[in-house]
């Protein structure tokens, strides 16, 4: 009998090569998100998160490779309802209060009011409940997006840099909640390109130029390099990989 101490695995991703416009943005990615985790992608800007992350909601078209999410292919109509995409740029109807917003998501996956309320109030918009999108803020409008991602339950989150605009005291309160989704089983991918988010990671996504340079966790990372400052550890890494 085999003993498996490794977690199961929400997300794989194999040979997958990606091309938008005339040029290759991902070259021959393999990669693996285990469940019920945090997983943070992170790389410099133009490096291709998006485009993987698109892959895996399955509304990238790809050249070559297979991406199977939850047991099944990605873009499944079968993983729709169990997928949650939040998209860098707020995506809520600006002449509907958040309420309504989060109610128009909640009656699309079967959800009532209490899980309404209980998204309102992870991403801290219960007082705004009643305004209108187009009178949020940025960082609100950012909130109000990723609270309509919640309110359906996913079991996959995949969040294109959630914390953008946002002020500290908030970026904490969400890794803080993003921990709690991941303890109650929810597995999440969560791009970024500011290494200081990758310590609230428990695996990590490295991409430079449509390669994936690493997956490993953070104490990995330092581990490897010597590096104690993640930031410093990753530009470490990439600099060990062009001497080998
Ligand atoms: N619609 C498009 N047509 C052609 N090329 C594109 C398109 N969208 C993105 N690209 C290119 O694909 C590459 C990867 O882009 P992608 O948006 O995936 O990067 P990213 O790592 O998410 O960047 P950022 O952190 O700035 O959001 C970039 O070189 C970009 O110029």
């Amino acid at each position: 009998m085999s003993h498996t101490t490794s977690p199961p695995v929400a997300v794989r991703v194999d040979g997958l090569t990606v091309a938008r416009g005339k040029r290759t943005v991902l070259h021959g990615l393999s990669l693996e998100i285990p469940s019920g985790s945090i997983t943070g992608l992170l790389g410099p800007s133009g490096c291709g998160k998006t485009t993987l992350m698109r892959s895996i909601v399955g509304t990238q078209i790809v050249e070559s490779g297979t991406v199977t999410v939850l047991g099944d292919p990605a873009g499944s109509a079968a993983l729709r309802r169990r997928v949650g995409y939040v998209t860098q740029a707020p995506s809520i109807y600006s002449d509907l209060s958040v309420r309504d917003n989060l109610a128009y998501y909640a009656a699309l996956y079967d959800r009532g009011r209490a899980d309404v309320d209980a998204a309102l109030d992870a991403v801290g918009l219960g007082e705004y409940a009643a305004q209108r999108g187009d009178q949020l803020s940025g960082g609100q409008q950012t909130r109000a997006s990723l609270a309509c991602a919640l309110v359906g339950k996913p079991e996959l989150l995949v969040l294109d840099e959630p914390t953008v605009g946002l002020d500290p005291v908030l970026r904490v309160e969400l890794w803080k909640q993003f921990r709690e989704l991941a303890a109650a089983g929810t597995t999440l991918l969560v791009s970024s390109h500011v290494m200081d988010e990758a310590d609230h990671c428990d695996r990590l996504l490295l991409m430079r130029e449509g390669n994936l340079i690493a997956q490993l966790s953070p104490g990995e990372l330092r581990e490897r390099t010597g590096e104690q400052n993640l930031e410093t550890a990753f530009l470490t890494l990439i600099t060990m990989g062009e001497r080998a």
